[in-house]
């Protein structure tokens, strides 16, 4: 089912928040390439078949040079992933009022339902999203209990995100060891790590039709501060990465997954690998919906490159740090208006 654009408008509930600000220009664009609206461009991101050789030189070369690449013959069935695209955008066109009884505002403010406020810096972005804590155990029951669907629809709801989930987890650790082995180390430098407990969370992002959608974004330019994430669309474009000083419109293929490297993942390779600003476009017409896995270490986990990973050509480029601290630096920028890398604070 999918609504008329009045009525996805209506129940997102961004007209009442905001109205139909003008959202552009603001500082950080001013700062990047103007707003070029799905423009032609000769650039793809790198595409990597995860059946084929040589995979770690694949991963570390996607990773360092676009920080960004799509994944096929990933082994997710492409029915869960219709079925988790099913489950999402019904959620979406749930009433207002259904969709707050998970508010996240009731919580910590970061689980939960809401527009885009809490989440991404700006409070303008013309989107909405639902995020769920995936671990240390799956929280995502107790979260989707709240919306009070009819209980076969919870129950098939909660399956399909915990069946993905747990699918996606195993891909960006078995990632996280192509980099490992593409930069020349033990394939579980990093994945020893994540072996009694990560910090992840599944976030459904919904982009509502915009009147005027030159004069709005879904999601401000930002990078994201975790190891991997990985992200299923559906069919429709919006997702922009820059790549040297253009933004790049990536083109959905729905079988097909995109993942990209998160700060701190460039910081423990000590910047061999780099997390890149992206953001997203909306339109007049169709909602636009991704399922976004955010991957991360536990809390306490300690950031510390690898020593062959340092000398005199690549000297240490960050303090070591702890997972949370950096939590807590996005905690402490979020809210504000231009976008900072959070690994600023880190940088020796
Ligand atoms: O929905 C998209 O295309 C991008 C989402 C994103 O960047 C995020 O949720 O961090
Ligand atoms: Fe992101």
């Amino acid at each position: 089912m999918t609504l008329p654009p009045e009525r996805i408008i209506q129940n997102s509930g961004l007209l009442q928040t905001r109205g139909l600000v003008t959202h552009m220009p603001n500082e950080m664009d001013l700062a990047l390439p103007s707003h070029n609206m799905f423009s032609a461009s000769s650039h793809t991101l790198p595409t990597i078949d995860l059946h084929s050789a040589h995979l770690g030189e694949q991963v570390v070369s996607a990773c360092r040079d676009w920080g960004f690449f799509q994944v096929h013959n990933h082994g997710i069935p492409p029915e869960l992933l219709n079925r988790l695209r099913a489950h999402a955008h019904c959620f979406f066109e749930l009433p207002l009022q259904q969709k707050e009884r998970v508010a996240a505002c009731k919580s910590n403010n970061f689980y939960g339902y809401g527009v885009s406020k809490a989440r991404t810096y700006f409070p303008n972005d013309w989107m909405e999203a639902f995020d769920m804590e995936w671990t240390p155990i799956s929280r995502v029951r107790r979260h989707v209990q709240q919306v009070g669907l009819a209980h076969a629809r919870y129950e098939d709801f909660c399956g399909a995100v915990e069946d993905y989930a747990s699918k996606t987890e195993k891909l960006a650790v078995r990632l996280t060891e192509q980099v490992a082995l593409g930069l020349g180390l033990d394939a579980t430098a990093f994945s020893r790590h994540f072996e009694e407990s990560t910090t992840s969370t599944v976030r459904m992002n919904y982009y509502p039709p915009h009147p005027n959608p030159s004069r709005t974004l879904g999601i401000s330019p930002h990078s994201d501060f975790n190891i991997f994430t990985i992200l299923l669309h559906d069919t429709v474009p919006g997702l922009q990465v820059l790549k040297d000083g253009k933004w790049i419109t990536v083109k959905p293929s729905p079988d097909t997954l995109v993942i990209n490297v998160g700060d701190t993942f460039q910081a423990w390779c000590n910047g061999r690998i780099k997390s890149v600003m992206h953001r997203a476009l909306v339109n007049a017409t169709e909602p636009r919906l991704t399922v976004v896995h955010f991957f991360g270490p536990h809390p306490d986990t300690m950031i510390v490159p690898p020593a062959a990973l340092v000398d005199n050509d690549n000297p240490l480029r960050y303090r070591s740090f702890a997972y949370k601290e950096m939590v807590e630096q996005i905690m402490h920028i979020r809210g504000k208006s231009v976008f900072e890398s959070p690994l600023t604070s880190f940088l020796l």
